[in-house]
């Protein structure tokens, strides 16, 4: 008797095309770019300039932003540590669904506790979890605050805020790290830019 989770009495269907087949057909291999960091570190930002980049070379990318799933997908969680790494996990199975159809899938999730990414990384074969951690500092975020969430959780009116009165726990070992230089962020062209650079030399931007 076959058993995964809770169900009993489950079997594997094998599709007629695969994973290698999709990868041909759009000259790309699928894998998940995984963007962590603060509210307000520079997510969303990354995340849409490296998508429109990837758009302007002719390789099929798709978001999956935590703020917009949590309108649909997610929209029955909240922030409790429990809540964020279910948050997490359907996150991961989606983007692994989503690598698994060829494309570059760009994960963009506070995603704070290390445990959770690890194992959205533990679900993708070797090498195609991209980790990228937006390292900015807190003070930064805070004073860029586009939303006024800071300045609300400050005030004491969000309870368990991120870097305020909940953990954020920063990767270990990350593949690419966005950070400060001399004191500046750099631009979003540029951040995009590493990613890029790195998914050409790893051999992601053809099959
Ligand atoms: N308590 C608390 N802590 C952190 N963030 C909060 C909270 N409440 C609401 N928000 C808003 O929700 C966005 C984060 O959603 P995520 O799904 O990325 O969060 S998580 O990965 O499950 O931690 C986050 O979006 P970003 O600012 O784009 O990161 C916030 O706008
Ligand atoms: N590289 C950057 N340089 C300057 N401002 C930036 C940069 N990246 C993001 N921002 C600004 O910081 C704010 C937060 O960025 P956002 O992408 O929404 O962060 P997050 O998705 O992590 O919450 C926005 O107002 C955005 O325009």
């Amino acid at each position: 008797m076959a058993s995964v989770g809770k169900s009993t009495n489950i079997f594997w269907q094998e599709c007629p095309v695969g994973k290698l087949d999709r990868q041909k057909l759009l000259n790309q291999k699928g894998c998940v770019v995984w963007i962590t960091g603060l509210s307000g570190s520079g997510k969303s930002t990354l995340a849409c300039t490296l998508g429109r980049e990837l758009h302007s070379r002719g390789k099929l990318s798709y978001i999956l932003d935590g703020d917009n799933l949590r309108h649909g997908l997610n929209k029955n969680l909240g922030f409790t540590p429990e809540d964020r790494a279910e948050n997490i996990r359907r996150v991961g199975e989606v983007a692994k669904l989503f690598a698994d159809a060829g494309l570059i899938c760009i994960a963009s999730l506070i995603s704070p506790y290390r445990r959770d990414r690890d194992s959205c990384r533990a679900l993708l074969p070797d090498a195609s979890f991209i980790e990228v951690f937006m390292n900015m500092p807190l003070e930064l975020c805070e004073a860029r605050d586009p939303k006024g969430l800071y300045k609300l959780a400050r005030a004491g009116k969000i309870k368990g805020f991120t870097g305020i009165d909940d953990p954020y726990e920063p990767p270990l070992n990350c593949e690419i790290e966005i950070k400060q230089e001399n004191g500046f962020c750099p631009p979003p062209s540029d951040m995009a830019g590493e990613v890029v650079t790195y998914l050409e030399e790893k051999g992601f931007m053809q099959e």
